[in-house]
């Protein structure tokens, strides 16, 4: 069966922690559900017939419909006459992406397929998610997002205005999914590392969810992307002729909060307390503002400050079996205090706590740099706001970081704020002079801010650094040896994160829950994996990961008290896989489904 999560080419973690046996296939209860869910699929769209079903991506099946099907469906004659399996139009598919000379044209040939026949979207995304990842998710998503005006084909989930307000949840009446259970949404303030792209970012929500899918076994019907678009402050968008959103100024103060609110409550109102609601790339003040006021109200994360906190804390647990230190043992310097420097230096400070350091024990281990320089709490630019003051130190003003590595000689240094290049020759080179194994983690989106490449950090420490970075690098080889450079993105999270808070019916989503993914992440890389030189499992075997985590969050949010899906299942495996999406088409034929109005 070709579950999205059940692919052929499932391998078995070596590493002894990992308990599931991910060579199952599915289980008879996800197949009695599938099941259902293929004739329930079926009963629901019996109304559309001929041509409709062609254009009804959700039904669609190309030229795999069956003779039968097609005279069955009124659709004979309407497609070429040849019947292809679902994996010859794989390889037709494969075929046709690896021809795209440009990896901008690679994402409009996904996602027109995606518009065309979603579950052989979801089957080659799933099944080839090294190489489609990066054109559906960072770093071709952020080129489809600058360019969105050429790029935009269908419209895809709900694009929501401010002129909207005291209506937007007539707009949720009007999306054609009645059980929404995931909504990512964005107003477009902080697209990646790239900026204020307003409507434009709809891409983000977009690809996120799609992650949800492939990744996270998600049904796409349960996931609905949003546009929040309260105007742009991106002056080259005010004259793009292209654009798609409101050509002014963004909306602030109280107008703007009010309307994320009227969209929280309608969200609720729509979808019910148990729809998970993740924030994707706002703005700095808003991301953190919003967290605070929604967690424990709604079923909400922001995936900036809390999935990234939980991939790069993973990474660090996992480099720690390299470094062969303790985590309080390390001195960390973060380049950028904002939503995802300041999540992960957060959930740092916790898991040393949970270690038995104290809180200012383990806020000491933690420096940080802004725009303005060292975190210090005298600074000449004045005072530092919000979360940032907790990491602020007693110290002399600095604001060269070539200059503050060689004063701190952090063991590890995580950059996370849109500069491309940051990590400069003689950055790097410090980090390899201080330290045996130097972590360097270079987390910015898309690869064009990357704050160095993987060939760099590798060259300038002979080799000896161990490396992540947000956006997808190369393999390289130096001294002989192949390092493979980890992808230190939220995808590691957010897709077990969401598929265990579902199926769980989690109210609200504990910070707990994100180090225990983060833990459970770093237990499934193996000391092959780091002989490699990763610190994350492959990409290849991401949907795994997202699974363990999940099943991993189900047994915690039952433990303590968090999950409302009631009665608690015994195997929490196999209830997290009943709900798991599968990409194999639904068969229309009377063998195993006749026409409701004929029966
Ligand atoms: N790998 C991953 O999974 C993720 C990666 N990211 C990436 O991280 C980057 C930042 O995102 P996010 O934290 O949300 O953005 P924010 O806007 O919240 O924060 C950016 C931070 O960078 C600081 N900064 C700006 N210029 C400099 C400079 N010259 N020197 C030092 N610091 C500087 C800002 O300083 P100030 O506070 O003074 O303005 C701010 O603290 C983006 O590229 C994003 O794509 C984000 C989320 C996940
Ligand atoms: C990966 C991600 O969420 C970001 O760069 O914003
Ligand atoms: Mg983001």
């Amino acid at each position: 069966m070709a579950s999205v999560v059940s692919t052929a080419s499932r391998k078995v973690f070596s590493n002894a922690t990992s308990r599931l046996s991910l060579l199952t296939s599915v289980s008879s209860r996800e197949k009695s559900s599938n099941e259902g869910k293929r004739r329930r699929d079926l009963i629901n769209h019996s109304r559309v017939r001929g041509i409709d079903i062609l254009r009804n991506p959700k039904l669609n099946k190309g030229t795999a419909f069956t003779v039968k099907e097609r005279q069955l469906m009124g659709i004979h004659g309407l497609i070429p006459p040849v019947v292809r399996t679902m994996e010859e139009q794989t390889v037709r598919v494969l075929t046709n992406f690896r021809k795209r000379s440009s990896d901008l044209d690679r994402f409009i040939y996904l996602i027109s397929l995606q518009d065309r026949n979603e579950r052989l979207f979801y089957k080659v995304l799933s099944e080839n998610v090294e190489d489609m990842m990066p054109i559906v998710y960072t770093p071709t998503v952020g080129q489809a997002c600058e360019h969105y005006g050429i790029v935009f084909r269908r419209p895809r989930g709900l694009f929501i205005s401010i002129n909207d307000r005291g209506h937007i949840y007539d707009i949720l009446c009007n999306w054609p999914e009645r059980n929404v259970k995931a909504i990512v949404v964005t107003d477009g303030e902080r697209i990646l590392g790239l900026g204020d792209l307003g409507v434009y970012g709809m891409g983000i929500p977009v690809g996120k969810l799609s992650l949800y899918t492939a990744l996270g076994g998600i049904h796409p019907a349960k996931c609905l992307p949003i546009l929040l678009d309260v105007g742009t402050n991106n002056k080259k968008l005010h004259s793009d002729p292209l654009y798609i959103g409101r050509q002014e100024n963004r909306v602030t103060g109280p107008e703007y909060d009010d309307f994320v609110d009227e969209f929280m409550h309608a969200v609720q109102r729509r979808y019910g307390s148990t729809c998970l609601i993740q924030f994707e790339d706002f703005g700095n003040h808003n991301a953190f503002r919003f967290l605070e006021k929604y967690r424990n109200k709604f079923c909400t994360f922001n995936d900036d400050i809390q999935g990234t906190a939980a991939v790069a804390a993973a990474g660090v647990f996992a480099s720690l079996r390299i470094t062969k230190k303790k985590l309080i043992d390390n001195v960390f310097l973060f380049q950028g205090a904002g939503e995802a420097n300041i999540g992960i230096a957060q959930l740092l400070s916790l898991a040393m706590q949970e270690e038995g350091a104290t809180e200012a024990e383990a806020i000491s281990k933690i420096w940080m740099v802004d725009s303005r320089g060292l975190l210090t709490k005298e600074r000449p630019s004045g005072g530092i706001s919000g979360h940032k003051a907790d990491f602020a130190k007693d110290f002399k003003h600095m604001n060269n970081l070539e200059e503050i590595v060689e004063e701190l000689k952090p063991s590890a240094i995580i950059g996370a704020a849109a500069v491309a290049g940051a990590f400069t020759e003689k950055v790097i080179k410090s980090m390899g002079k201080y330290n045996e194994r130097p972590i360097i983690f270079a987390l910015s989106n898309p690869t064009s801010k990357a704050e160095c490449s993987a060939e760099d950090a590798y060259t300038l420490t002979e080799g000896r650094c161990v490396f992540a970075s947000g956006s997808p690098f190369p393999s390289f080889t130096i001294n002989g040896k192949t390092l493979y450079p980890g992808q230190g993105n939220n995808a590691y999270i957010f897709p077990g994160v969401a598929l265990g808070v579902i199926t769980c019916g989690v109210r609200h989503v504990p910070d707990l829950l994100f180090l225990r993914a983060a833990q459970r992440l770093a237990e499934l890389v193996t000391d092959e994996h780091l002989a490699e030189g990763r610190v994350y499992p492959p990409l290849s075997d991401i949907q795994e990961v997202s699974l363990n985590i999940a099943v991993d969050l189900a047994e915690y949010c039952y433990t303590n008290g968090l999950a409302s899906a009631y009665p608690e299942p015994d195997d929490k495996e196999e209830y997290v896989k009943s709900f798991m999406y599968t990409s194999e088409y639904e068969i229309f034929e009377p063998e195993t489904w006749e026409w409701p109005d004929k029966a």
